[in-house]
């Protein structure tokens, strides 16, 4: 029996005033996929998941989530939507007055109104846990490191258990070892739960460690796809010049 996709994308067109970002995306993701989207800065990749949240508006085109045409929703269709996916956005920091317990208590609370202190006490815990962060469950976000932050904002993400979670450059500002931590919290987490993602990223080795399959955005269209291995061997040398 063929699955339908649970993200499917097609011909998708935006543009800001005369700036053509985007000019005919065809973006396809099945259950349980990892799939990122690398390009060039400006290349339109967080205007294709702000389009896919509905944050911004398609001028044409379809977007599909879970089997639903998003496009023609209102504001309360798209948040029944919405409180199916976790976001983890480049600049989707904590609530810096909040401490990390306040901060997930926050975004459980948003989400689901009706939830028992104890339940709450244990989704927090439970997510803390998954990225090995319990012991700072009552620090303020500042006096957390970078790495931590990310962490802290992971555990924010999954803590709804979405079927699907949207990463906005998760590794970005991170030293080298660090960001291969994330990566591979992302890999396990994705693993354990089965969510689909769409990760945006510049770290190669984040694509290679948690993406199934990689998109490439160009002049705004999907210019090439693949597994990393498929592409690191591209015979295009602008594809190849991602893996160098
Ligand atoms: N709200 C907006 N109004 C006008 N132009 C916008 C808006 N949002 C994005 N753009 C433009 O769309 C283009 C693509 O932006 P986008 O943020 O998607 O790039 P990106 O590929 O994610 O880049 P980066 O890798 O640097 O994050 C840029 O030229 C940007 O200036």
């Amino acid at each position: 029996m063929e699955t339908q996709p649970i993200i499917n994308i097609k011909n998708l067109h935006k543009s800001f005033g005369e700036n053509k970002i985007l000019k005919g995306i065809n973006l396809s993701t099945n259950k349980g996929e990892s799939v990122v989207i690398l390009g060039r800065s400006g290349s339109g990749k967080s205007v294709t998941i702000k389009c896919l949240v509905g944050l911004a508006k398609a001028d044409k085109g379809s977007i599909s989530i879970f089997g639903k045409e998003i496009t023609s929703l209102n504001n309360n269709e798209l948040n029944a939507i919405r409180v199916r996916i976790g976001f983890m956005f480049q600049n989707g920091a904590l609530y810096d007055s909040m401490s990390v317990r306040q901060n997930l208590r926050f975004t459980l609370k948003h989400h689901t109104q009706d939830l028992a202190e104890s339940d709450i006490e244990s989704k927090i815990m439970e997510a803390l846990d998954n990225v090995g962060l319990k012991e700072s469950i009552d620090k303020m976000p500042s006096e957390l490191s970078g790495g931590m932050n990310k962490r802290i904002a992971l555990a924010r993400a999954i803590i709804i258990k979405p079927e699907i979670i949207l990463y906005d450059e998760p590794t970005s500002g991170l030293d080298t070892i660090t960001a291969r931590e994330i990566s591979e919290l992302i890999l396990s987490l994705q693993e354990k739960y089965k969510t689909t993602s769409i990760i945006i990223t510049h770290d190669m080795a984040c694509a290679k460690m948690s993406g199934n399959r990689i998109l490439i955005l160009k002049d705004g269209l999907i210019n090439a796809e693949g597994t990393y291995e498929e592409l690191e061997k591209s015979k295009d040398e602008w594809v190849r010049s991602f893996f160098i």
